[in-house]
């Protein structure tokens, strides 16, 4: 009998008569909502629903229908657009859920389920989908979910592994009757564990998803082309066209018929077990010269499901035929698929090409889906968030846009986030990516860090002084610089000078009674630390006697040489550091956050910033979208491809000290090897015919206290066709997004140069040379005897005898312009001095740089050492060879001994000093050193002159 005959009853409806149950393929939120799913399931008798990555992404990635629920989630909670999706599709197959409950139950949970998919990106992933399986039916909770589970090789044995765990399973993306049998398998061997385990097998539903259209899709047009060209079986291919996917799908039914006798199974039903469905899917019509019902009229058969799409269901009920179709024509599908492979057609490889296909385009639709959402989240966040904005060339736009679709497709960023080193060099970097992670673990334990600040703060300290080197230092001294003084904590100094008038003036700022000391270095063997560590725990002993020990506080990795001093000097705190965090990455964890706290910053705050920033580079969000994936990716486009490796940073005054924290980022983590970015700080803007073809522009704007004349020259330069990019900031505090925006980039540009942006291998270099010259004088008494090449007043000249040579020259101005007139093109010169660092000598080597940049129209650094040497200093030795060096070093008109040693502050910094300079050397590197005697002031306007008339 065809039930549809059957007075009053529709051909959906009459589906029951014949054991078909309907599905819906498609969920969206307002058709659940507004009635309209159970209408369908009241007046239809649809009995199911199921959703994938594309029909998400048709519901989510259009309208506003979603958006009170990530209003609402976005004002309790910091998310990733990951975490969101998945939060919004939860609650659709939650409330879907719901409004098939009473089928289920009257169904005695035979039917009455809604699917969910687990990510497409874990397809190739098994114990990853089998996880993630667990989780999504934890988080949904509801009897009557499916989880769907791609039948990929891989991730066959999640679907055993999901199903013995008592959960429903939709297995999705069969084409292949070889692979429908492996997923059989697996669902037998699934029952079979969960029954050994003495459970109910009676709840746990599954379907196997065979997908039809599809598969004529590809087959038709193979037999179109052939047609097409002539082909002499035009015939017999004609007569297979658009019968091949029913075949292919009629003779999976007889292979479930077949199963469902054996005795395995027979044994899994007498304990309980239902059997597990096969289910059309792929069951719209694609090809308009057939049938809009062809693939539900030819597929219906006892203990089957159809999820058909809305205008399938809506066509079948208008015209539908409801007849047992499956068992019949078996012979003729036979006949079908025996002449396809005669003829050619390779149905294996159209059903594993459509697999790939298939979960490439589940990504996709996930891709786009997420990238969705995470732009509706950044719209809806508004000013919470800082924004990046391009003005680019062309053809460096195009260039961006297709690294970024390269990564998007290649699956990069999730490669990263799962710390695979092979996104690098495939060296030790996993070893190093503990900062992705930092933020949230930092924050949750934020309150241990508040209870050192509520500590500080009652023990009144008048100052804060903090001694390290780089990565110890430069994230404090921006959070000093940005934040200042907070009410009711000491001022935060940062130290990071071994030059002893420097030494000395911070000395003059604090009162060692009334100070708290922080001594930051990760590997506790820093020279520079341990230095100011003695000369300033001397002071303090000299003001605090036995307890001197109680005003000092360690950041250290565990287990280093600092931990074992502090604990035998009686520290206050050691606060452990991160043994897989680099120096120059770990501002967002105690090497940050404890000066923070020291210093009254708001840290619960400050983390909650950092962790927008982190959650807006989140592994869910795709390349286009990512805020650090789009500047690592301009960054490494632009040096790689353009030559434009000078990245100049502007900055609104207020937040101008990132710069100095970012230079060493980018600098110590990407020039090596002869490669590399330049970071270009502080170099005032001028007017574009100040500039090359080799830069390329950051502007840092805080936007409540932006500069109208810096956003002009800006505009100006991109009228000239310059490059930049400008990131805003709403508050200062946003800094904290910035360094992991910042931190992620650097490591995503690393890809493009194909360096490890995690290690410093020259850094080291001068360190050694730096040692084999303090160990010498504290034999010695001395540093080893050097002579000028040229003396001219108060102006000595040293180099090594290849730059010597280069270099001849009458008076101070002739061996300067013998120097730069070695600048071409495409160089920057460096200005590297160690003298004390203060507003005199800060406006000096500005103003000496400018002077030529101008001449010489190139990029110039202006740098003090030793600071410069654990962050600039790796990229001028290692990075590419275009740098022009001026090393400027002078007499110190007082000098300080150091504690303990022989050697005196001096020595040391005049020892780091040569140690630079012969590693430039050594590196065939064009430099000039230039030494001042007598007075500072007067040497410096005196090289002032003769670099002015030099260039
Ligand atoms: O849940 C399932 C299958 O279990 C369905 O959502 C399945 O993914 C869909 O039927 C197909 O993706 C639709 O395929 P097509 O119409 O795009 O070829
Ligand atoms: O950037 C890092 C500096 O070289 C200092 O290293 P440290 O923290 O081990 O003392």
């Amino acid at each position: 009998m065809t039930a549809s005959h059957t007075k009053g009853v529709n051909p959906v409806q009459a589906l029951a008569s014949v054991q078909q149950s309907p599905w819906l393929d498609f969920i969206r939120r307002s058709f659940v909502e507004d009635g309209s799913l159970a209408r369908l399931v009241q007046e239809d008798d649809v009995r199911g629903v199921t959703s994938n990555p594309a029909i998400f992404q048709k519901a989510m990635g259009e309208g506003t229908e979603y958006d009170a629920q990530i209003k609402s989630i976005l004002a309790h909670e910091i998310v990733s657009p990951g975490t969101l999706y998945e939060k919004l599709a939860v609650q659709d197959i939650k409330t879907a859920a719901h409004v098939l409950a009473p089928l289920y139950k009257a169904t005695n949970a035979q039917d009455g389920f809604v699917s969910l998919e687990v990510s497409p990106y874990l397809a190739r992933d098994g114990q990853g989908t089998a996880h993630e399986a667990a989780r999504l039916w934890a988080d949904v909770s509801e009897p009557n979910l499916m989880i769907k589970i791609p039948a990929t090789p891989e991730s066959v044995p999640a679907i055993r592994q999901t199903l013995a765990a008592g959960i429903n399973v939709n297995v999705t993306l069969i084409f292949a009757l070889s692979a429908y049998k492996n997923v059989v398998e697996a669902w037998l061997g699934g029952l079979e564990d969960l029954h050994k385990q003495g459970k109910d097998l009676s709840r746990v539903a599954s379907v196997a998803s065979f997908f039809v259209s599809r598969i004529d899709g590809k087959i038709d047009a193979e037999i179109d082309r052939r047609i097409k060209a002539g082909d002499k079986e035009a015939d017999a291919l004609k007569a297979i066209r658009g019968k091949v996917a029913i075949a292919n799908a009629k003779l999976a039914y007889v292979y479930w018929q077949d199963i469902i006798q054996t005795p395995r199974w027979k044994t899994l039903e007498a304990a309980g077990a239902q059997p597990q469905r096969l289910l059309w899917a792929s069951t719209g019509t694609k090809d308009k010269a057939y049938s809009d019902v062809l693939y539900v009229d030819s597929l219906i058969g006892p203990h089957t499901v159809n999820t058909v799409p809305p205008a399938t269901l809506d066509a079948f009920r208008d015209h539908g035929t409801v007849s047992v179709t499956l068992t019949k024509g078996v012979a003729e599908a036979r006949h079908v698929l025996a002449e396809a492979e005669r003829l050619g057609l390779n149905l294996d490889g159209v059903t594993s090409t459509l697999l790939a296909e298939g979960v490439t385009s589940f990504e996709q639709a996930f891709d786009t889906l997420l990238g969705s959402v995470a732009a509706k989240q950044t719209a809806l966040l508004g000013d919470k968030l800082t924004s990046l904005k391009t003005a680019l060339p062309a053809d460096l736009e195009a260039a961006v846009q297709k690294g970024l679709e390269n990564w998007r497709e290649h699956g990069t960023i999730r490669k990263l986030w799962a710390k695979d080193a092979a996104v690098w060099t495939n060296g030790p970097e996993s070893k190093w990516l503990k900062w992705l992670d930092c933020v949230e673990e930092r924050l949750s334990h934020v309150a241990e860090l508040e209870h050192f600040q509520a500590e500080v703060k009652a023990r009144g300290f008048k100052q804060v002084l903090l001694m390290g080197m780089g990565g110890s230092s430069l994230g404090p001294e921006v959070l000093a610089e940005t934040f200042g003084k907070h009410e009711g904590f000491g001022h935060l100094y940062v130290l990071d000078s071994t030059d002893p008038q420097q030494v000395a003036t911070f000395a003059g700022k604090i009162d060692p009674a009334q100070t708290l000391f922080i001594v930051a270095s990760k590997s506790g063997g820093t020279l520079e630390p341990n230095i100011m560590l003695a000369y300033f725990h001397d002071l303090a002993k000299k003001a605090l006697g036995a307890k001197a020990g109680t005003h000092f506080v360690a950041i250290t990795d565990p287990g280093s040489k600092l931990e074992a001093l502090a604990t035998k000097e009686g520290f206050w705190k050691i606060f452990a550091g991160e043994p897989e965090i680099g120096g120059r990455f770990s501002v967002l964890s105690n090497f940050g956050l404890v000066p923070a706290a020291a210093s009254g910053v708001a840290l619960k705050l400050f983390l909650e910033d950092a962790l927008r920033g982190v959650r807006a580079c989140d592994a869910s969000v795709p390349p286009a979208e990512n805020p650090g994936v789009v500047l690592g990716t301009l960054m490494g486009v632009a040096v790689t491809q353009f030559g434009r490796d000078k990245l100049t940073v502007i900055a609104t005054p207020q937040i101008a000290e990132f710069g100095a924290w970012m230079e060493q980022l980018i600098a110590e983590s990407t020039g090596k090897h002869g490669k590399g970015i330049i970071p270009i700080d502080e170099e005032t803007l001028g007017g574009p015919k100040r500039y090359g073809t080799d830069r390329l522009f950051v502007y840092l704007r805080l936007a409540p206290e932006h500069r109208h004349e810096q956003d002009e020259a800006i505009a100006t330069l991109i009228d000239a066709g310059q490059p930049v990019l400008t990131i805003t900031l709403h508050t200062k505090r946003q800094i904290a997004q910035e360094f992991f925006r910042w931190e992620l980039a650097t490591a995503v540009a690393g890809t493009y140069l194909g360096i490890n942006p995690f290690d410093q291998p020259d850094v080291e270099a001068s360190k050694i040379e730096t040692r084999k010259l303090t160990e010498a004088y504290n034999k010695t008494g001395s540093l080893p005897a050097e002579q000028p090449f040229a003396e001219f007043g108060p102006l000595a000249f040293f180099a090594d005898a290849k730059n010597a040579a280069a270099l001849k020259g009458n008076s101070a101005e002739a061996v300067l312009k013998a120097h730069f007139d070695r600048v071409k093109a495409g160089d920057y010169v460096g200005l590297l001095a160690y003298i004390e660092r203060d507003a005199a000598t800060r406006e000096w080597i500005q103003h000496t740089r400018l002077k030529i940049r101008d001449a010489k129209t190139v990029a110039t650094a202006a740098e003090f050492g030793p600071r410069f040497l654990h962050s600039t200093g790796q990229a001028y030795k290692g990075g590419p060879d275009s740098g022009v060096f001026l090393q400027i070093t002078a007499e110190d008109a007082h000098d300080l001994p150091v504690p303990g040693e022989r050697y005196s502050f001096g020595i040391v910094k005049a020892a780091q000093a040569r140690g630079d300079f012969d590693v430039l050397a050594e590196r065939g590197r064009r430099a000039l050193r230039v030494h001042i005697r007598g007075s500072l002031q007067d040497g410096l306007a005196a090289l002032a002159k003769a670099i002015h008339a030099a260039v």
